[in-house]
């Protein structure tokens, strides 16, 4: 670099300057809406999109009866106020929206993604628990617009999965898989949406189709083990945050692959980035594997 150049990149810039720099970044910044924005994500989410670079939070939504409507959701997430309150009327809350955010119920989730897709708005699910239908119905939302779905968020489980995928490959049907999950207490939905993704990544390493062959809830006298289950098993209790374990059992030896989950700040920064990459996107049904790139 030149010497004569570094007066000039030194100088603070004006006020007008940085007012003008502001009002270019305001209008850049991703508009993202929070569906769910009272539950346990939805307030680490307010928090991501409040304290986040490039970022403005755009409304947040609850259903008609929570107690959290008119409630500012800068507080709600323990935070200076934000001027955005909480609403349930999705229609007047979407205009100008980039991408809707929703970690909420299966229900929500279908009844909002038909909706966006409607408007042409993309929306990041991270909801888990749907039934076939659910998916079927989000899966013809996608056709219109933007979805990116996952059942977790995080970089570690969708390298975990990765890893799922590479050993199921690897290790002969000796090796018995089965996959364990432990959450919270508040949980509703069991096998977790991540077990169910292990899962699949695993039947895709073997090559088989999950449903065929999933072993779940094991009770009374069941018989030995079918070879070639994947089998699923699911704790509850106190406030763990998600762990997972893909177990594979084979002769004499034992393969365990583990994550665990220590704080929903890296479901929430994944579903960001999501976002940020969703913007712009073809219509279609994506996932994280594509938004992280770890496919193949
Ligand atoms: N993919 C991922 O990485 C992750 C996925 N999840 C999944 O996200 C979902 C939410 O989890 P969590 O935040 O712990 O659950 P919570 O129950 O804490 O939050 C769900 C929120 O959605 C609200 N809600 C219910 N119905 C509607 C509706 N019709 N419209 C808008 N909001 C509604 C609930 O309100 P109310 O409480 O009043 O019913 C609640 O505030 C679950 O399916 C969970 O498995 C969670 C973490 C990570
Ligand atoms: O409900 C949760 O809390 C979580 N749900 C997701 C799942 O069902 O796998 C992801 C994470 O494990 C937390």
């Amino acid at each position: 670099m030149r010497a004569g150049h570094l007066p000039r990149l030194t100088r603070r810039p004006s006020d007008r300057a940085r007012i003008r720099f502001r009002e270019r970044s305001d209008v850049s910044d991703l508009r993202v809406v929070i569906n769910g924005a009272g539950g346990r994500m939805g307030q680490e989410l307010l928090r991501a999109v409040l304290n986040g670079e490039g970022l403005s939070l755009a409304g947040a939504l609850e259903h008609s009866t929570s107690g959290h409507l008119g409630e500012d959701a800068g507080v709600l997430a323990g935070l200076k106020p934000a001027g955005v309150t909480i609403e349930s009327d999705a229609a007047a809350t979407l205009n100008g929206t980039d991408v809707v955010i929703d970690f909420s119920t299966p229900a929500s989730s279908v009844r909002l993604a038909e909706r966006l897709a409607e408007a042409g708005i993309a929306i990041v699910i991270g909801t888990t628990g749907f039934s076939a239908a659910e998916n079927a119905a989000i899966e013809a939302a996608a056709r219109r617009t933007v979805v990116v779905k996952s059942g977790n968020m995080s970089l570690g489980v969708n390298m975990l999965a990765a890893l799922t995928r590479q050993a199921a490959a690897a290790l002969g049907i000796e090796f018995d898989i089965e996959i364990v999950e432990m959450h919270h207490a508040r949980k509703v939905d069991a096998p977790s949406g991540t077990a169910l993704l292990l899962g699949e990544a695993a039947a895709e390493g073997r090559g088989i189709h999950l449903p065929d062959w999933t072993a779940k809830a094991r009770d009374g006298v069941t018989g030995p083990r079918r070879p070639g289950d994947i089998g699923f098993a699911s704790l509850r209790g106190g406030s763990v945050v998600g762990e997972h374990a893909v177990i594979f059992a084979g002769p004499s030896e034992r393969v365990e692959l583990v994550h665990k989950a220590e704080s929903r700040t890296i479901f929430a920064n994944g579903a960001l980035t999501a976002a940020r990459w969703a913007k712009g996107r073809e219509p279609g049904l994506y996932s994280m594997v594509d938004v992280l790139g770890l496919a193949g």
